[in-house]
Order: structure tokens, then C-alpha cells, then sequence
């Protein structure tokens, strides 16, 4: 013992503690290294929390405890305020030549292997004047350890409550982890339960897209859905991205028109700390929290001109640069891209780059407007009525009146499924008082937008709605020849139910029977 080197004696147990950040695997390290000048049969060490009056195994060296044993020890309640006040103002290091004259439960000490013949000597660990907790050594037999150990041991002490503090925070982060990708995954889960990713109409309406997305979904290649708005675009790129290879990556989706035009760069991006006023710390772009995923760069039509060159760039060299930033960030992203505006056109006007239509619009998606594809209507009713009663809470899912599906089925929707879905919530929460759901002021704003717009020029007065109505129903009766029921019936091309039609004559004045209503 007289003959130790402590500097090397520190150095090289030091080393050991710091070699790994599992603690069990640097106190086993150490422990083989410190045998040589302390004697020890069992190393523990504890985390104390004296608010719950337990202690806390972290890593044990010398004995393995039983298959399912806790992990935690409970300390006597008689000891406790003993303990506390020891472990507020105790001494540091701690010699039990004798046996059991500390008082602890004999079953902790039979729980960690100890017989009854032991020398102890603990270590109480500390960092930043705080008591964070204690290295235990036990030898066999009486009077093993001597001043001269105690002298060794406190050397290590701070590296010690270094490798401990560490391993702690790093098992923490270990666990945020574990918890932050858990959560993410439940809300992900729940977003789709809320969202309701199911697609109404996949095998009617958008067959011919849903059969486009099969092909497509498996491959990186980027998409272009194009679309009025409201047709289920988004729904789709969701569809494309949960049916394909990255699935289980992230779905990040951009809404290129809705940022502005100084903060592109930033949310795309990201940007280093100090990058520019406000920077107060580093943020990650959304192309970035899109790696191994998909981004959805919706309204791409909007996206201004210098911003369209960086994404150029993007698609190009597959990385990005951080605003302020000096490296760049390789990223692996499938891209679906979307617009309601014609970009064809848009190129050809030269306010969409070439360059970049060509890269997006490998394979395009055309989303019918719902106008052409009438049939999806019903069953799209249908679907918002139960996904909104649930929403709203109704007790009882309300009942469509009788004219109400067809009513619905000859309207127009400019806004298309958007339109549907908000006018079905609409309705519902008007009605929470009961009775039938109708859509009976939907039927004037339906056939007088199309006759405004094919009749009247800009400059022509505006006619009252009932007017417009009422001449294109008599347009439609002219064609029919007065014939309102079956094929080729003024019903028929008006695609509503006869009797919607002649409530809607009765209601106008237009009377019945051959040429009665011609102006
Ligand atoms: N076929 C469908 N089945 C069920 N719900 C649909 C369908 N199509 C659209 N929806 C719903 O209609 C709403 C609008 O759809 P979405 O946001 O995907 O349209 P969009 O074309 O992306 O619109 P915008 O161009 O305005 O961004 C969403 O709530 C969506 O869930």
C-alpha cells in the first residue's frame, strides 16, 4: 500500500470510469482495477432520494440480483432522519470495520449478498455541492479497511460523481427519447383516427387516381397532384406516403403560399444560431424533419421565384443549407408536391421555372373536381354525417330529409369535398335541436353560378337568384320538351329528383304541362 503512484492510481482508475457511459460497465471497469490496492468482494452504487426514503441501485458489481428484483431498497423508517441528516452534513467517506453497527435492515444486506462478517466502506458522492450518491465497497471478514483505502477512494470521488452524473442524464435522455418517439407515434395514430385518412369513393370516383397511387406509392419518384382546391389533395399525398416504403418516417407538409416570403427560407431550411436577428437558437428546417420521410409542398404554384431556385437546388443535389449555416445536410426525401393553379401556364408566362416543373411533374395526378363525379356524393354524405356527429357529440345521428340527398347531389360544390364536409358540419350543428337535415338553400346557389358565369358577361346587371333559377329551369324544361320525369327529362339534366323539380316550379311559379312553361 505504501508504494501506490496516486497519480497513476488515478489516472488509470479515472479512465476506466469515463470509458463508457453505461455506469455498470464503468464501475465494472473500475472495480477490476481497483482490487489491486483496495480489497473488495461487492461495489454498489446508489442514488438516495431521502424525500421517498429509498435508495436506488444504478449498477452493482460482485453479485447479480435475482431475476426480477427491484431495484429500489427501502430504507428503515426508523433510520430516516438519521440518514437524511448524514447525507446532508455526513462525513464523506465512511468506514464499518464491525459488523452491522450502522443498522441497517439485514435483509438490504442479505438482498445484496453481504454475510455477516464484513467490512464496509462507503463514499458519499457529490456534484455542484449537491449530495447526488454514494459508492458502497464491501470486503470480506472484520477491520479490512484503513484510512489508507479511505485515502485512495477519495480520489476517485469526483470523477465518480462525474461518470454517475453523466450515465444519469444520459440514461434520461435515453428515456425523453424513447418516450418523445412513443408519443409521436400515438399522436400520429390519433391524427389519423381525427383526420379520418379513410378515401370515400376509391372505388368509384377516384378509381383511376387510387390505381395512379398504387404505381407510384412505392417508388421515390415525386408526384405532382393536381387539383381544384378542396378535391383531396393532401388526403392523397397522405395516402401516397402511408402506402409506401417510408411510411413509417415523417409526412411534413409545407404550405408554400401560407409563409412569408422572409421566413421561407428559415422554415425550409433551418438556420444556425445568430443566422440573422432572432436566431436565438438553432432550428431545423422542414425539409430537414423530413429526412427518410416525405415532404408535401402544397400550393407549389405560390412559391416566389427565389425560393423556387433553392428548392431547384434541393431536388438537384438531394441537401440543404442551413441559413447562416457553412456544411451542407445530405437529406433522403420523397417529394409530392401539389397545385390547384395551372402551372403549365405558369411556366409558359415565366413566373414557374422550367427547370422545376420538369423535376416535379414525373408523374402527375389529375383529381377530379366531385361536379364529375356526382356518384361519390352520397357515400361522402354519409361518411361526414357519422365522422361529424361523433365530433359534435350528438347523441342521435340526425336523418337526411327526403329531397336532401338530391338536392345535395345536383349542387355544383365549387369548394368541392372541403364545401361537403363544412356544410354537412353546418348543417348538423344547426339541427342539434332534431329533426331532418335538408340543404334546401343550397339548390339556388347550385345551377344560377354556372348560367352566371356561361350567360352573363361582366358588364351585364346581376338578376335576383330566384330570376336565374327559374329561367335556367325553363331552359332545361325547353330542352326536355316539358318532360320532367324519366330519360332526357328536365330532372334528368338537371340531375336532380322530379320531385325536388317540381317543388322548385311550384315554388318559382314555372306551371306544368306542354309549352305553360315558356316565357
Ligand atoms: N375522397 C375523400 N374521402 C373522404 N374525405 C375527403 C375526400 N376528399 C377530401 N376529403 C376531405 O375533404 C377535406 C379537404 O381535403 P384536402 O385538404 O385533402 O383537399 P386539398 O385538395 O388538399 O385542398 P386545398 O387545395 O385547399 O389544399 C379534408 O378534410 C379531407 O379529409
Amino acid at each position: 500500500m505504501t508504494n501506490v503512484d496516486e497519480d497513476l492510481f488515478f489516472r488509470e482508475a479515472t479512465l476506466r470510469l469515463c470509458s463508457s457511459l453505461d455506469i455498470q460497465v464503468a464501475l465494472n471497469r473500475c472495480y477490476e482495477y481497483i482490487r489491486a490496492f483496495i480489497p473488495v468482494m461487492q461495489a454498489h452504487l446508489h442514488i438516495l432520494d431521502f424525500e421517498q426514503n429509498v435508495l436506488r441501485l444504478v449498477a452493482l458489481v460482485g453479485a447479480v440480483l435475482p431475476e426480477g428484483e427491484e431495484h429500489i431498497l427501502h430504507l428503515p423508517e426508523k433510520g430516516r432522519r438519521e440518514g437524511a441528516a448524514f447525507w446532508k452534513t455526513g462525513e464523506v467517506i465512511r468506514i464499518v470495520n464491525q459488523p452491522d453497527p450502522i443498522k441497517v435492515n439485514p435483509e438490504i444486506l442479505r438482498r445484496l449478498g453481504f454475510r455477516e462478517n464484513v467490512s464496509y466502506m462507503s463514499m458519499v458522492l457529490e456534484l455542484e455541492g449537491s449530495r447526488i450518491g454514494n459508492l458502497g465497497l464491501m470486503a470480506d471478514g472484520v477491520n479490512q479497511y484503513t484510512d489508507e483505502h479511505a485515502r485512495l477512494l477519495r480520489l476517485l470521488r469526483e470523477p465518480m460523481s462525474i461518470a454517475m452524473s453523466n450515465a444519469l442524464e444520459h440514461q434520461e435522455v435515453i428515456r425523453f427519447k424513447q418516450m418523445l418517439a412513443d408519443d409521436n407515434k400515438y399522436l400520429l395514430d390519433e391524427l389519423r383516427s381525427v383526420s379520418g385518412d379513410e378515401i370515400i369513393g376509391a372505388d368509384f370516383g377516384l378509381n383511376m387516381v387510387m390505381r395512379m397511387v398504387e404505381q407510384v406509392a412505392p417508388l421515390d419518384s415525386p408526384v405532382l397532384l393536381l387539383g381544384e382546391t378542396g378535391t383531396g389533395k393532401e388526403l392523397i399525398a397522405n395516402a401516397i406516403h402511408s402506402s409506401s416504403p417510408r411510411k413509417d418516417g415523417p409526412f411534413i407538409k409545407v404550405n408554400c403560399g401560407a409563409i412569408p416570403e422572409t421566413l421561407l427560407d428559415s422554415e425550409l431550411f433551418g438556420h444556425e444560431k445568430g443566422a440573422f436577428t432572432g436566431a436565438i437558437s438553432r432550428k431545423r428546417g422542414r425539409f430537414e424533419r423530413a429526412d427518410k420521410g416525405t415532404i408535401f409542398l402544397d400550393e407549389i404554384g405560390e412559391l416566389p421565384a427565389q425560393a423556387q431556385v433553392r428548392l431547384l437546388h434541393v431536388l438537384q443535389r438531394k441537401e440543404i443549407e442551413r441559413v447562416g449555416g457553412t456544411s451542407s445536410i445530405p437529406v433522403d426525401i420523397r417529394i409530392i408536391s401539389a397545385t390547384h393553379r395551372n402551372l403549365q401556364e405558369m411556366v409558359g408566362s415565366g413566373q414557374f421555372r422550367e427547370d422545376l416543373w420538369f423535376r416535379i411533374n414525373v408523374f402527375p395526378i389529375m383529381i377530379p373536381p366531385l361536379r364529375q363525379r356526382r356518384g361519390d356524393i352520397p357515400s361522402l354524405v354519409h361518411h361526414f354525417i357519422h365522422r361529424k356527429s361523433m365530433e359534435l357529440k350528438l347523441k342521435e345521428r340526425p336523418r337526411l330529409a327526403p329531397d336532401a340527398m338530391d338536392t345535395l347531389t345536383a349542387y355544383d360544390w365549387p369548394g368541392n369535398v372541403r364545401e361537403l364536409e363544412n356544410t354537412i358540419e353546418r348543417a348538423l350543428i344547426q339541427h342539434r335541436t332534431g329533426g331532418p337535415l335538408s340543404f334546401e338553400a343550397l339548390l339556388p346557389l347550385a345551377a344560377p353560378d354556372k348560367v352566371v358565369q356561361s350567360q352573363s358577361s361582366q358588364n351585364e346587371p346581376l338578376v335576383p337568384l330566384d330570376e336565374m333559377n327559374a329561367r335556367h329551369i325553363r331552359r332545361a324544361l325547353e330542352k326536355a320538351g316539358g318532360k320532367i320525369y324519366g330519360p332526357g327529362g328536365a330532372a334528368q339534366i338537371l340531375n336532380i329528383n322530379p320531385s325536388t323539380l317540381r317543388k322548385r316550379m311550384n315554388k318559382l311559379g314555372i306551371s306544368y304541362g306542354r309549352k305553360s312553361w315558356r316565357l
